[in-house]
Order: C-alpha cells, then structure tokens, then sequence
C-alpha cells in the first residue's frame, strides 16, 4: 500500500499563536513554562490536524522555537562561546542565537550584550536560518534530546510520527568557521556524524520506526569533496540502527543522484514538482528494496495539486518498484505556506477554489494516496471536482488577458534601452538637477510612526474618510520634505507614508493580484509575512504613487524621488502563478511599472528610483541556470524604466545580500545611480565597486540598528569609498529605508552623515 507523507508542518499556528507566545515571553509577559506549554499544544494540534487530514506518516521535530537549523546547533553544541559566558537558562541561550541579547545587570546577575548568529536565507525560499558556526574546538556532543522528545511526545497522544533532523552533510555544508578558526567545516563530518549515530540510536529506542533525513544541499552544485563524503557519512550513520529516508528537495539533483547509488538508506525522498526528471533519476539508482518518496504537492508554492498529472506520476512509480515501497509526499516541508484557506472569506469562491494551503495540502495528499491504492472510483468526486477548478482556472479571463498579451506580444528591444549612454546622459542630468559632489539621499522610507499605522488602519477600516486620510498623508509629506530640506539633504524622498508594504502596496493598486487576512508565512524566527498572490495577468489600471510624488515635487525646488517597487521584488515576494512562466510574468509587471515612470515623468519628477532588493535572491540554485533568469530580470527593470528622457534619472537600490553574483546584472540594469547595503557587510563590496562604471551609494550606516555612527566614522567611511569610486559618482545615503526607525535617530544618523559629507567635500573639491 502507498503511504502518504509530509515533510514538515507550519508551525506558527493557524493564527500565528507561536509568534504571539514566543514574543510574549521575550517581552516577560509569559514564563518559559507557559512559553512551552503553547508550544506543546501547537504540536498536538498540528499532528491531529494531519492525521485528521488522512495523512499517513506525519512528522515530528519539525517544530522550532526559532529555526529548525539552530536547533540542529543547539542539539549538537555547536554554541559559539560567546553565548555561554552568561549562564543564561538553555532557553535563553537558544534564543540569544537566534536575536541577540542586551539587557542590564540584574539582581546580581551581570549584564548581557550579545549580537544574534548570522541569518541566511534558506536555499531560494523567504524563509532564513540562522547560520551554524563551528571550529576544530567545538565539541559535538547531544546537548539536546528535542527530537527524542518530541517524537515520544506524540506518542504519547497515540501518535505515531517519523522524527526530522537535517542530515550531517547539509548541516556542515550551511556551517561556517568562527572568526578563530581556519578549519573547513565539512572536515568536522566524522566527529559530528558520531553524535548523529548516538541521536539515531535513541530515536530507535524510543520506537521510531523510519526517519526523515534532510539533504537538501544535493540540489546544489557540489564540490567532488562535498560529494565524496556523503558514503561515509552514511556508512556510519547506518550504525544508528534507524531506518533512513534521506530526503532532497527544491530542484533537479542532476548528476548528485550519483552518490545516493548504493547508500545505505530504506529509501530516499525527491521533489518532483520543481524537477519531475527526479522521477526517473531516482528509479534508476534504487536498490531493490528501497522506497520512494515522490514529492508530489508542492510545499512551495499555494496552488492546487493537478490531480491528474500526479496520479500519472505516482503510477509510474508504483508500475516501477510497486505499490510497498512507493510513498506520496509534499515536495518538502510545507512550512512555506500558510496554516489554512479557512477563514479567507473575502477571496472570490471563483478564485479560492484555486488554492490549497497547508491543511488543504494534507487532504489532497491522502486524496492522491487513495486514488492509487483503492483506485480512482474510490475518490470520485475529488478528483471531478479537481479537474473542473484546473478547467475554470484555465479557462478563466483573468489568467489570459487579451490586452496584456497584446502589449507583451508588442514588446521591441528597443524598449528596453534608454536613447542615450550612460556617460552622456548623467552630464544633461547634472545640468539639470544642479547637485553637488557626493550627493546626498535616502533610500526612500521616513520612519512609519505609530501614528501612521493607526490613521491607516482606521482608513482601511471605514472610520475616517477618504479625504481625512489624505490629507493625513499630505501632512506627513509636507512634513518629511520640511526635515529634509532643513537638514540639508540633496535628492528628497517623500517618505512613503502611504505605504503598508513595499510589496504590497503595488499588488492592491494593480489588476491581477489577491490578499489573504490570515495567509501568513514564516519568514524567520517570530517574524511572518503575508505575500500577495498573483492569480492572473497583471496591468496597472491607472497612476500608483504619482498623487503623492507629484504633490511631494511641488512643495519644494529640491528633486524629489519617485519611488517604485521593480518587477522581480513584487513577483519574488508574492507567490507567483504556476500556469505560466516567471518572465511572462515579470514582464508583465515591467509594462505596468514603465507606465508609471512614465506618468511620474510627466508629472515632473525627474529622478525614479526602482528597487529590486529581491534580484539576488531570484537567483536559481544552479549556476548553469542564472544567466536565462539574470536576462530577464535584468530585461524586467529596463522595461519598466527604459522609456524616459535622457535628463530623468533612474536610480536603483539593494540590500540583504551578497552582491558579488549579481554585480554585472545590476550593472546591466543601466541604472543611473544605485544604492546598495553595506555598512554591515565591512566594506566588503569594496573590490568590486571600483569596476562600476555608473554612480554607486554604497550604505553608509545600518538602519537596523538604533545606535548612531560619530560623524568620525562617517568620515573613516567616506575616506574609504573615495578611494575605490570615482569622485563624480559616488553618492552618499543609509543603507536601506528608515521606516523601521524612530525619528530621534534619524534624525542624529542623517546629520551626522550629511556633516562627514560636507567635510569629504571640503577635501576633494
Ligand atoms: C527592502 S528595500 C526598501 C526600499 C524602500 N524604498 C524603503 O525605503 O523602505
Ligand atoms: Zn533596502
């Protein structure tokens, strides 16, 4: 009989109830036994709720407090000394990891000043782990019993779970060195995979009857070392005794499914939503009497399993190695979704019948698995009823828009290219915008003060009107243009007051989107997202941000920058459709954003900025696959802002992480000016700037951050760019938007910087 399987649950709860518990006990409103008894009933619900579902083999320590990678760290010993020096309980200690501590001395305990360990993104996901940092002093050894735990936790409630861990390979390979220490990470394997064997022993005695093995890496490109260690680390880690799945997903394995061949495991786990040649790939390596996961339902993305197409799939599996050893999975862990579709009332029945979240996905997981097991008669109706929302969704107007595939199918190269070279361009914008050296900007947002929130929210829930929320706005404005022009900045923004997100306030204000109330998606530790989805073709029906722009440009003789969210940004913080190509889609979006550059021209704002923090992360996992998506994100932003004058000046900006992969496609984006985050990275974009060859802001202090740098520093920093970048492109700006600060120090950064600034002036004149 084929079982069904998920890879891991959400586990922030139908409404965010970990968020709201783990913040409570930060903030000391709740104790670490309250804390944890939260936690415990939210894993009791989620397994029911799967096992109510029908699923068969639901997971277990797939809960985390923070981050399942950190919990890996803490159940190892990976803790870096730095957070041990202050006795805190083991729950502290866990947490300092994953955000920092600063607290005073108290009651004779000393004071505590600890930032949190690094945050990385999870493979091309939105959700980010904390990065593990190891050293040849650190002792692996089981500083946890978590997953034990958890697993006879639900046993306890008569549930029977398969355990999660993240394999030993994939953990070494996220791992970094700490600063003391020259050792390669993934030459600690042997010393860790021990302590793996002494975990896996523990869940076997405890009655774990398969475990789930997570080697996602194996959708990287590998070195032949990374490679070669995974058949002794599996060797050894059969002495565990416990019966393996080792588990891989987000992308085709290629030529990695090489060193699965003859592994010691009971079976192994692929994702064939993102890579349906994994189907075959893995028939061909399995040993006779190992099992096959067929990640089927996607756990990336929210769109209803093509019940047809998957049912094909798992045939073909079963017609392969037979019905025992074949299991129906989520493609991975599920965690990228949100909790429920129920409770979306607002969405139209026409378009919600599109969708299955995480819930949903666990019932169509044991729709599947019956269909194959009792045959297809046995789950009529589900798979009717399937058939017709794919029939409706296909066929319906919104995802085929006569108009847009029109002006897309209209698209000329040249549309794409600004009339005139950068060189000769930024000469007539100079003329034009009269700046002096090294100007000064910000990168869009003032702070959004607890008083915009709440004039917001009171608009969008009817209390006030129309006119009073403008003229709200109209004031922050009025007010945000005042401070800049006293303080002396050159290039103002108007602040972005208007705005509840940078993403989702284009989505509302275009054709083609859908919102959720509850949809919300981790994204790390107690921080959660709710990204629009894009369910059908997208236009602009009209200007976006011009009424505020425009008005911004008229109350001073300063330019004012307009300010605009570029096409890969919207579409990687939605979750894109799956009916159609990420480019198509993205060019969409470009034509809509090129019109309201073009308006905002009009309107007589002479500098745009675009901002496409998103480009980095849009990068696929394979290198051999960057240049196809780095062409048309690149073609993307040129659409968008291609058309304008030669004396309108498009600028760009940057920021959460490393530039170096994609420094030649911002170069290509034929920006005028871009901004990039910096500050933190020390100044490691250094070598690279000097190759730039338009205007470049590289951040100059952290906006996350609410301590100031001494003008000094500003200056040391200064000094330093004026060294790499050339004196007529360098600009001078933070790092990012300024809308998660307060005004005092705002204000104090922004003097200080544009004081260093001047004094740079002085010497380089
Ligand atoms: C994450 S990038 C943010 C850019 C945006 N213009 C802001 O200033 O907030
Ligand atoms: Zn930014």
């Amino acid at each position: 009989m084929v079982q069904s399987a998920v890879l891991g649950f959400p586990r922030i709860g139908k409404n965010r109830e970990l968020k709201k518990a783990t913040e409570a006990y930060w903030s000391g409103k709740i104790s670490a036994e309250e804390l944890q008894t939260s936690a415990k009933n939210l894993r009791l619900d989620h397994w029911k709720l799967q096992k109510d579902q029908g699923v068969d083999i639901v997971p277990s320590n797939d809960f985390s407090f923070y981050d399942q990678i950190m919990d890996h760290s803490f159940t190892f010993n990976a803790i870096p000394e730095r957070y041990l020096k202050y006795d805190l309980s083991p729950l502290d200690t866990y947490f300092a990891m994953g955000r920092g501590m600063q607290r005073p001395a108290i009651d004779g305990k000393p004071a505590v000043d600890v930032p949190s360990q690094e945050m990385v993104k999870w493979f091309d996901s939105n959700y980010h782990f904390l990065r593990p940092e190891v050293s040849d002093k650190t002792e692996f050894k089981l500083n946890s019993t978590k997953a034990v735990d958890e697993f006879l936790e639900a046993k306890q409630a008569n549930i029977q779970t398969r355990p999660v861990l993240v394999g030993p390979v994939t953990f070494l390979y996220l791992a970094k060195a700490t600063k003391e220490s020259s050792v390669k990470p993934i030459e600690l394997l042997p010393k860790l995979t021990a302590v793996y064997v002494e975990l896996l022993k523990k869940l076997v005695e405890a009655g774990a009857e398969s475990v789930q093995i997570d080697e996602p890496i194996l959708a990287l490109d590998l070195s032949k070392e990374v490679l070669d260690s995974y058949k002794s680390t599996y060797e050894t880690l059969a002495q565990g005794g416990a019966k393996l799945i080792l588990t891989t997903y987000f992308g085709p394995l290629k030529d990695n499914i090489e060193v699965l061949k003859g592994l010691p495991v009971a079976g192994i786990h692929v994702d064939v939503c993102r890579a349906p040649e994994n189907l075959d790939a893995a028939l061909s390596i399995l040993d006779d009497k190992q099992i096959l996961s067929v990640g089927i339902v996607s756990g990336r993305n929210i769109w209803k399993t093509d019940f047809q197409k998957a049912v094909a799939v798992i045939e073909k599996a079963i017609a392969a190695i037979g019905s025992e050893r074949v299991i129906v999975a989520s493609s991975s862990s599920i965690l990228h979704i949100p909790h429920s579709l129920t409770g979306e009332d607002q969405l139209k029945p026409e378009i919600k019948r599109w969708f299955a979240f995480a819930v949903e996905k666990c019932a169509e997981l044991a729709i599947l698995t019956k269909a194959v097991n009792e045959g297809p008669a046995s789950v009529r109706e589900e798979l009717e009823a399937n058939a017709a929302d794919a029939k409706a969704r296909a066929e319906s107007p919104i995802t085929n828009v006569k108009a847009v595939r029109d002006r897309q199918a209209a698209v000329t190269p040249e549309m794409h290219t600004r009339a005139t070279p950068f060189e000769k361009r930024y000469a007539l914008q100079q003329e034009s915008l009269k700046l002096p050296q090294f100007p000064t900007t910000t990168i869009g947002s003032f702070p959004q003060t607890k008083e915009i929130r709440v004039t917001r929210n009171k608009y969008v829930k009817g209390s006030i009107s129309a006119e009073e929320y403008d003229a709200f706005i109209r004031k922050e404005i009025t007010d945000v243009v005042k401070f800049q022009e006293n303080i002396g900045l050159d290039v103002l923004v108007h602040g972005e007051p208007e705005r509840n997100d940078m993403v989702q306030y284009f989505g509302e204000k275009m054709e083609g989107f859908v919102f959720t109330v509850n949809g919300w998606v981790q994204s790390y530790g107690s921080r959660c997202v709710r990204p629009p989805i894009i369910v059908g073709d997208v236009s602009r029906p009209g200007p976006m941000t011009v009424k505020e722009s425009a008005f911004a440009q008229s109350i001073t003789s300063k330019p004012m920058k307009g300010m605009l969210t570029a096409p890969i940004t919207i579409l990687r913080w939605s979750f894109p459709r799956d009916d159609v190509e990420e480019s198509v889609q993205a060019q969409q979006i470009a034509l809509g954003l090129r019109d309201e550059v073009l308006d905002l021209e009009k309107a007589g704002v002479r500098v745009i900025q675009c901002d496409e923090p998103a480009l980095r992360e849009g990068l696929p996992l394979r290198r051999a696959d960057w240049s196809q998506y780095v062409d048309y994100a690149v073609k993307a932003f040129r659409l968008a802002t291609g058309g304008v004058k030669d004396d309108t000046q498009i600028h760009s900006h940057f920021c959460y992480s490393d530039f170096n992969d994609i420094f030649d496609a911002i170069q290509g984006l034929d920006a005028d000016v871009v901004s990039i985050e910096n500050s933190k990275s020390d100044m490691k974009l250094m070598s690279v700037l000097s190759n730039y060859k338009s205007c470049i802001g590289p951040g100059l202090f952290d906006i996350h951050s609410p301590r100031v740098p001494p003008v000094e520093e500003f200056k040391e920093r200064i000094d330093a760019l004026v060294k790499s970048v050339p004196k007529d492109r360098l600009w001078i700006n933070p790092d990012c938007g300024l809308k998660t600060r307060g005004w005092p120090e705002t204000t104090a950064d922004l003097e200080n910087m544009i004081v260093a600034t001047r004094m740079a002036r002085n010497e380089n004149a």
